[in-house]
């Protein structure tokens, strides 16, 4: 009798995913990396392998993590992106950077965007995102943007704060669909002029962009809320990082 062979498990993509950086904790004086669970946990679910990347100043060695993973998840914190990097002087409201973080998480955007390489920023990774190409950002929404609501929900994050509205004939819609989709909110600076040829797929009601996209390249994408932490809630939230695996996969064929 033939063995029925089973199908293989479609080949997990390597997904390198940025941590954080402390020099010291309460806990401990030495410097650590820090990635909260639920990033690496929503690309093993949706079928990728996430490796999590040590900053590097070294080139050479942005170059070979790139050599090694076919997707580039940059992930968000609670720090800002110095407004240098996009031709601007600090301005009120403006809150805490970590630039040795923001500059190994630009060298490896821009080389992962140079190959054409699926990229997916969440929260701060999307506001990298559109500062790569380009853009600005409004320092701090609450100074800067007339009528803008709250985008820094003081309940669980694992609930939504307000809705979004996805633009159809986008990668946003291709993974969630397109129309209204609730979404949690941590930021207190937003996109302000879009980087070339950036487009928005998704706006709050207030009129902050809360996604936006490439399509100069096959996948770039970034998101303002953190849909990693909304996968119970809103289980929709994981079609962002099913797309991200696929055209990973279909990077790396
Ligand atoms: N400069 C940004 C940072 C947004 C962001 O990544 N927030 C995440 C908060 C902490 C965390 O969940 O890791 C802004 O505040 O607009």
């Amino acid at each position: 009798m033939m063995h029925k062979t089973h199908g293989q498990a479609p080949r997990r993509p390597n997904i390198g995913i940025t941590p954080d950086f402390s020099a010291s904790r309460p806990d401990s004086v030495f410097p650590s990396y820090e990635l909260r669970a639920a990033y690496p946990e929503a690309v093993l679910r949706a079928g990728g392998l996430p490796l999590v990347l040590p900053y590097s100043d070294d080139a050479a060695c942005v170059e070979s993590y790139l050599d090694r993973i076919s997707g580039l998840m940059v992930t968000g914190g609670a720090f800002d992106i110095p407004p240098d990097a996009y031709g601007e002087t600090a301005r009120e409201g403006l809150g805490p950077m970590k630039p040795p973080r923001t500059a190994f998480e630009t060298a490896l955007m821009r080389g992962a965007l140079k190959r054409n390489m699926p990229v997916l920023g969440i929260c701060g990774g999307m506001q990298l995102l559109n500062v790569v190409l380009g853009g600005t950002l409004f320092q701090d929404i609450g100074l800067e943007v007339p009528g803008a609501n709250s985008h820094q929900q003081t309940h669980d994050r694992t609930q939504p704060q307000h809705p979004v509205e996805v633009r159809d004939g986008t990668h946003l819609s291709e993974a969630l669909g397109r129309g209204q989709l609730m979404v949690n909110s941590t930021h207190h600076q937003a996109v302000s002029k879009l980087g070339e040829q950036v487009v928005v797929s998704a706006t709050a009601p207030d009129g902050v962009v809360e996604a936006i996209e490439s399509p100069q390249h096959v996948f770039a994408l970034g998101v303002q809320w953190h849909p990693e932490l909304m996968l119970q809630t809103i289980p929709l939230s994981a079609g962002i990082f099913r797309l991200l695996v696929q055209k990973s996969r279909e990077h790396r064929r």
